[in-house]
């Protein structure tokens, strides 16, 4: 995982003669009290640690300092924007024994990338150097510290999470900020929060109630509307990790029961988070999970530690294990709002966003055959977010099952309109303003996503079979490889070519010639110390055989340590 030791090379000096460039305001900043308070979250000596494409995670022991420091950081960036920042303390699919904080956005978006690299530098900031960080910071960004700051806070399950999250709080008080810790909650509960607060309540209320009441809402007066309505289609096996999304699906359960019935399982009562279930689990294991017995044809879902990512599988009457992943779900998700345009007879624009993982008999289906257009951009959810924010409506979901969709004003403005429609065409506007509350347009979200996909297949008649067989996957392979540096490894093209090492991309041309249909990358994990390889071709074996070779490739040329890549799986 992301801890390194030893010298910070990320942050720049600045000048010895900093102290006497403070503004007067900036020496209102309580400086003797930071002081003291942040040797009370002493920095591990040489620990070095990168806002990374979630934020930051390592072991939990690793993060005391790092939390009161973004604490910190969050009531600048709060009155640098005027706006409420979120802090969500949670390390998603990863070991229970690690864990992670990220900073959420006024919108609801992830930290702008200019604010990652202040992260980067006061985390690493040694103690003597904290004062300095600060101010450079404050000054970089001309944050007003007159300006109020407002900071809310969330958490996940794990052990380490409370106290964690108690030295965020630290870190807000001590620069003077207000704050309001919601506790427990999912990742998209506090992006949601985040959202609401800032746009005057419009979005929705800030309360856990609010987030259940508008969702619900909108998911029965969509399921009032589906004229297959067996209890095939009602009820549902839900795989909650053993984390936070058992809490908070059991709370909201009872909310929209009329519509469907859930069935949870992992719920937390027993097992540990995240092992040997949830969706990262299923999604990279391509099996069911541990914990949740399943019959033919049922359909199941499994979400990650923190309730953003959702996966959906079934078993054939056969016994084979089928994955429904991120990719099939942007596909069932786009056609529907699709169809509705062409009802309501809109000329929106629609657009889906993936990334390199996207499976390519998915990107297929959907330019070949919906004529929908696809973009790909790097990993990481705030890359799709941002092409998607081009779009009328964007979907966009990674192929691990992180996505939602986003709505523009334009398809707002027009929905609203939609009273002067004839009567087909108000019915589908309705429709398209219902799905677009039940959206956590913030951020991906499993529950909001599970009650989307519920309500589609509803409102469609889908069976799992029927939506699984839209198209069939290409075999695929994802394997990490050990380098002693993996940032040796540059990419360019949406990570789909590596730009050094030297030779590298070279030789993964000449092993993907090998293989029919088939298509291979590698890229630095932005999450784990491991480069990641993706193959897929037109059989499992190949798919195996070429991730295999590229480990190898990568092993050879990226300064591979430990054992060689070894074939098999
Ligand atoms: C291949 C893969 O699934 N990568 C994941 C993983 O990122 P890496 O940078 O690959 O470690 O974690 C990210 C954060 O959860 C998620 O956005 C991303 O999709
Ligand atoms: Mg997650």
């Amino acid at each position: 995982m992301g801890g390194e030791w030893g010298q910070s090379d990320i942050c720049p000096e600045s000048s010895q003669e900093w102290t006497i460039q403070v503004g007067q305001d900036l020496l209102d900043m309580d400086l003797g009290a930071i002081t003291k308070y942040s040797a009370l979250h002493a920095k591990p000596n040489g620990l070095i640690l990168q806002y990374g494409t979630a934020g930051f995670r390592t072991k939990a022991e690793h993060l005391d300092h790092v939390m009161f420091r973004m604490g910190l950081l969050a009531v600048l960036r709060s009155k640098q924007t005027k706006s409420t920042i979120g802090v969500m303390v949670t390390a998603s699919h990863n070991p229970e024994e690690d864990n992670g904080v990220k900073l959420v956005d006024p919108l609801g978006e992830m930290l702008a990338p200019s604010w990652e690299e202040h992260a980067t530098c006061l985390a690493n900031a040694e103690e003597q150097d904290m004062q300095r960080v600060l101010i450079d910071i404050s000054e970089k960004e001309a944050v007003n510290l007159q300006q109020d700051a407002f900071v809310v806070i969330g958490r996940d399950t794990r052990p380490s999470s409370e106290k964690l999250s108690q030295s965020v709080i630290d870190g807000v008080t001590v620069l003077g900020g207000q704050f309001h810790d919601y506790g427990l909650l999912t990742t998209p509960q506090l992006h949601y929060m985040v959202y609401c607060r800032n746009t005057g309540g419009r979005y929705g209320k800030a309360t856990i109630e609010g987030y259940y009441q508008k969702l619900s809402k909108a998911f029965v007066e969509l399921t009032k509307q589906a004229s297959c309505s067996g209890d095939e289609y009602r009820s549902l096996k839900v795989d909650c990790a053993n984390g936070i999304g058992a809490l908070k699906l059991r709370e909201m359960e009872h909310y929209f029961s009329q519509g469907l019935s859930v069935q949870l399982f992992n719920d937390g009562s027993k097992g540990k988070l995240n092992h040997l279930c949830g969706a990262d689990f299923v999604k990279s294991h391509q099996k069911p999970p541990q914990g949740m017995e399943i019959k033919s044809n049922e359909r199941c879902c499994s979400f990650d530690g923190d309730a953003d990512r959702i996966v959906y599988y079934y078993h054939d009457a056969d016994g084979h294990f089928h994955l429904i992943d991120g990719d099939k779900i942007a596909t069932l998700i786009s056609s529907f709002l699709k169809e509705l345009l062409v009802e309501i007879g809109e000329s929106l624009n629609i657009g889906v966003v993936q990334t390199a993982y996207a499976n390519g008999s998915s990107t297929r289906y959907l330019e070949e055959v919906m004529k929908v257009p696809v973009y790909c951009t790097k990993t990481g959810v705030k890359h799709l977010h941002h092409k998607a924010q081009e779009f009328d409506i964007g979907v966009y979901f990674e192929a691990n099952g992180h996505g939602t969709a986003l709505f523009s004003t334009a398809v707002e403005m027009k929905i609203k309109q939609s009273a002067q429609l004839e009567d087909k065409k108000r019915k589908a506007a309705k429709m398209l303003e219902n799905i677009i509350d039940l959206f956590n347009q913030a951020a991906g979200d499993a529950i909001s996503d599970m009650l989307v996909i519920e309500a589609i297949l509803a409102l469609k008649g889908l069976t799992v079979q029927q939506w699984d067989a839209l198209y069939t996957d290409l075999p695929n392979r994802q394997l990490k490889v050990q380098v002693a540096d993996r940032r040796v490894i540059s990419t360019t093209n949406a990570e789909r070519q590596a730009v050094t090492p030297p030779g590298l991309q070279e030789a993964i041309n000449d092993l993907v010639k090998k293989y029919k249909l088939s298509r291979a990358f590698v890229r630095p994990s932005g999450t784990e110390d491991v480069v990641r390889v993706y193959a897929e071709a037109d059989s499992q074996e190949s798919a195996d055989h070429l991730a295999h070779e590229v480990s190898l490739a990568v092993f050879q040329l990226a300064g591979g340590i430990g054992e060689r890549p070894q074939p098999g799986f």
